[in-house]
């Protein structure tokens, strides 16, 4: 599903991010990427999402080769990867309801399938007696599953999270992360960038680490 062949990553003035990379993770896989801050764990999920290209060298993705795909694609490729962050990006002005109906929104969805996915999306994370509530008076973890909610309502084969376990409290955390298994054993593939090693040493899943934008261990495939 993800595929990265000697990929570097150098920002404009500044450091290398990423070293000479390659790794695969497999179509329905589940993977933990763990490192120090500025090991390049950010940098590599932003290739993967097209918000930045790579330096050199080739990132596949569902095995489209993103260095061919033009400006114009990426929206198209944006709505087939799921994300979700740490600090959840939700709209505090609009409903829960809203915030996850924006990708439906912006890919033109018809109002009745909009409201169709939504209620499903909030199903799975256990929230749909909440769609008419502000995001700002959800608890942190409430908030981290509307953001995974919208991360999966257009059903991405892919889902990516940075640090989606950042505030939460370790019991919090536990049932977030049991919700992305959730998704994977429906067939989901998902990548975790965490700092949470405690967490993800309970879970049987492979540990892809990074140091100084190349990877320590982990870089294959346990499918
Ligand atoms: N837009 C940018 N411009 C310049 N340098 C950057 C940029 N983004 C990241 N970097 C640098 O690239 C390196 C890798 O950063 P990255 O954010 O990928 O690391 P990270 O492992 O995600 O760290 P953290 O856990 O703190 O989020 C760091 O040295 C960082 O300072």
């Amino acid at each position: 599903m993800i595929q990265f062949d000697d990929v570097s990553k150098r920002y404009p003035g500044g450091h290398s991010a990423l070293n000479h990379l390659s790794f695969q993770v497999d179509h329905n896989e589940m993977v933990f990427l763990t490192g120090h801050s500025g090991a390049g764990k950010s940098t590599l999920l932003k290739l993967i999402m097209m918000m930045e290209r790579p330096t050199s060298g080739q990132v596949f993705v569902d095995g489209k080769n993103l260095n061919r795909l033009s400006s114009r694609k990426i929206p198209q490729h944006r709505r087939e990867v799921g994300v979700v962050f740490q600090n959840h990006q939700l709209l505090f002005d609009r409903t829960v309801f809203d915030n996850v109906a924006l990708p439906l929104i912006i890919a033109g969805f018809q109002p009745r399938d909009v409201g169709r996915r939504v209620r499903a999306a909030l199903d799975k994370v256990g929230l749909l007696d909440k769609e008419k509530k502000s995001p700002v008076t959800l608890s942190g973890g409430e908030q981290q599953r509307v953001g995974i909610a919208r991360a999966v309502v257009n059903k991405p084969k892919l889902l990516l999270a940075d640090e989606p376990t950042g505030n939460l409290d370790p019991q919090l955390s536990a049932e977030i992360m049991h919700l992305f298994e959730q998704f994977n054993q429906v067939g989901v593939t998902v990548l975790i960038a965490t700092h949470d090693l405690s967490l993800i040493a309970r879970m049987p899943y492979r540990v892809m680490s990074l140091q100084e934008g190349q990877i320590l261990h982990g870089g294959v495939s346990t499918l």
